[in-house]
């Protein structure tokens, strides 16, 4: 891993860590504190094990150096998140299979319960995975008008699994969540901007970045103890489900994943996408 400093654009200094052939690169204004984490898969950040992992261990090493915040975006032209990597369970091995299951299990619990205030900056489509990854921060700044985000596992046949659901529920209520997942709506900008899927639709990613860094800002006059106990309390209902089920969570998954008809619907969705 090397780290160097580079001048920002408000002319202070960032620690910038990268490593070589990275797929997540991050950081740090000096002066904030406030952390920018970019998603860099090409083509689509399609979250796969070993992205999903290098997303964890960034995580992991930000709560270590107690940054104030932190932004999490997409280095790609069009996509924030295409993503579960469906290639990851189309044909699975299945020693893979649990592994990954378990990855994202721990990488989502890692985001929805960082000690950090954190922004998601949506500056491109956001379907299932990134939906969720999107969710799981404390707020979200959407790239309008022309992208689209939403939990579409219905469309490939699939469900969504109840901690998904619970996160959407968190954040748009109970109806509006049934709607949206039996359906698998993906929502335009300003269709998510209206139920409450996303906190702001700015025209370019520059004012998304300026405003994240605004909401993250507030919480230096917060005292981080109470940010985080409140935080705690709110999502402890879908936290401490999937603690207390995650065996139970990656068997379903494993074995519902790799039945002839999930595995037939996936095939005909993989061959649409390649379309
Ligand atoms: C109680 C019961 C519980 C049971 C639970 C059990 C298990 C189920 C849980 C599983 C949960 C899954 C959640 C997910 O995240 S599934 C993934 C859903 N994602 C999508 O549907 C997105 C699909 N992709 C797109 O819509 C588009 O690709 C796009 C993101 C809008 C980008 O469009 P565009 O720029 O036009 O790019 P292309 O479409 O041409 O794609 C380029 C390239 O990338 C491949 N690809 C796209 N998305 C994925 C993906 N998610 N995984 C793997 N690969 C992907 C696409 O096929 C192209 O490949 P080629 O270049 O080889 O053609």
């Amino acid at each position: 891993m090397l780290r160097r400093l580079i001048l920002s654009r408000n002319n202070t200094f960032i620690n910038c860590r990268y490593a070589s052939q990275s797929m997540v690169q991050t950081t740090v204004d000096e002066k904030s504190g406030i952390a920018t984490v970019t998603m860099n898969k090409s083509p689509v950040n399609s979250l796969n094990l070993e992205f999903l992992d290098e997303i964890k261990t960034e995580l992991n090493k930000l709560e270590k150096d107690k940054v104030k915040g932190m932004m999490l975006t997409s280095g790609l032209q069009k996509i924030f998140s295409a993503g579960l990597d469906i290639t990851e369970f189309y044909n699975p091995n299945p020693d893979r299979l649990s592994k990954f299951w378990s990855t994202l299990q721990d990488t989502w619990l890692t985001l929805y319960k960082t000690p950090f205030p954190t922004a998601a900056i949506i500056n491109g489509h956001s379907p299932a995975g990134g939906c969720l990854f999107a969710m799981s921060c404390d707020y979200r700044i959407m790239v309008g008008p022309k992208y689209t985000i939403g939990l579409n596992e219905t469309k490939l046949g699939i469900v969504a699994p109840k901690w998904f659901i619970d996160t959407m529920v968190a954040v748009i209520g109970q109806r509006k969540a049934e709607i949206s997942l039996t359906t698998g709506k993906m929502y335009t900008t300003d269709e998510a901007l209206h139920i409450g899927l996303i906190d702001e639709s700015v025209p370019d990613v520059n004012t998304a970045l300026t405003q994240g860094n605004l909401f993250l800002n507030n919480f230096q006059r917060i005292s981080p103890w109470a940010y985080k106990m409140t935080k705690d309390i709110t999502r402890q209902s879908t936290v401490q489900w999937l603690i207390d089920n995650k065996q139970k969570d990656l068997d379903f998954v494993v074995t519902y994943l790799q039945s002839a008809e999930v595995q037939k619907s996936l095939g005909l969705y993989l061959q649409s996408l390649k379309k």
